[in-house]
């Protein structure tokens, strides 16, 4: 798919130029009067992955250095909504998402799918320390100990706070995407890094209120069993249920060892409806949202 940059799609928008306090370090303008209540926060800088989601669903975007700072701002009506990653097709789920929907009092109100095509650059060759978001240091993994294995690995909060590290660092190579070379002077050392070539992540819109329609659903689930309920007694409860489950998840409760909160999703069904059939065999279930899949660029 083709992504337009940032500030082309303002202008053909013609729409307030975006906000953050982040962006200024990409020599992106800021604009002190545009009402952030308008914006959706997102992972920053300037030039991250979310911030290529974002700009899928509100041209106005503001920059948090973590996903639980956008989060936050959401909650606290600083932003409208936040949009963060939350499943890689390489590298599974992102555990900070999946802690923010059972920790904060938010909704899924849509989804977006990203093709995720990660370049190497950096001001030279001649570098010894690699850095990006660890999400994209794995999903380049076989690359990356292939053709550098003396390189030290530099976990950053986002691929493009390894980009701006990589400009002001000359022993520092950033995994990021290729345009991020050309917008900061950086060399295109590689493309298309990632360990498959089909890379894609699907990232979620958060708002305080939940959406009115919407072919998927997703709820949170815990058994409260003493011993732990396994996956499979919580798989059994949805079969005979008869709802159409896409997605399954375990996270650790954080009460006991072994016991676990089950992320789920399914397809067409009402959610009350499918919350009254199950509700009795649970401690508790909560509802995460009812959306639709708004963008899907792969
Ligand atoms: O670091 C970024 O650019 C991000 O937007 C974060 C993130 C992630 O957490 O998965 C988003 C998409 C890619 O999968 C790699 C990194």
């Amino acid at each position: 798919m083709e992504f337009i940059d940032r500030r082309e799609f303002l202008a053909r928008t013609g729409a307030a130029v975006a906000i953050g306090a982040v962006a200024s370090q990409q020599g992106i303008a800021e604009s002190a009067e545009t009402p952030t209540e308008q914006a959706v926060g997102t992972l920053g800088p300037a030039g991250s992955y979310s911030h290529r989601a974002a700009l899928q669903v509100n041209n106005q975007v503001k920059f948090y250095e973590t996903m639980f700072a956008a989060a936050d701002a959401v909650s606290s009506g600083e932003v409208q909504a936040a949009i963060l990653p939350i499943e890689n097709s390489i590298q599974g789920a992102v555990i900070d998402t999946l802690d923010i929907l059972e920790d904060r009092d938010l909704y899924i109100t849509a989804e977006v799918n990203v093709e995720i095509r990660h370049a190497l650059m950096a001001q030279s060759p001649d570098f010894t320390k690699v850095a990006s978001h660890p999400e994209a240091l794995a999903q380049s993994s076989d690359y990356l100990s292939r053709e550098y294995p003396n390189a030290e690995f530099h976990e950053v909060d986002s691929t493009s706070a390894g980009v701006e590290l990589a400009t002001t660092d000359g022993s520092v190579a950033a995994v990021a995407h290729p345009d991020l070379a050309e917008k900061n002077d950086l060399e295109l050392l590689a493309t298309d890094i990632q360990n498959v070539s089909n890379n894609v992540t699907r990232f979620i819109r958060l708002e305080t209120e939940p959406a009115t329609e919407g072919t998927k659903s997703t709820l949170l689930l815990y058994p409260g069993r003493e011993p732990p309920a396994l996956s499979s007694d919580v798989l059994d409860i949805l079969r005979d249920a008869d709802i159409d489950f896409t997605r399954f998840e375990a996270r650790p409760s954080t009460k006991a060892l072994g016991d676990y909160v089950f992320h789920a999703d399914f397809e067409d069904g009402d959610p009350e409806a499918v919350i009254d059939a199950i509700e009795p065999a649970f401690d508790w279930v909560q509802y995460l949202g009812t959306y639709d899949l708004i963008m899907d660029c792969r």
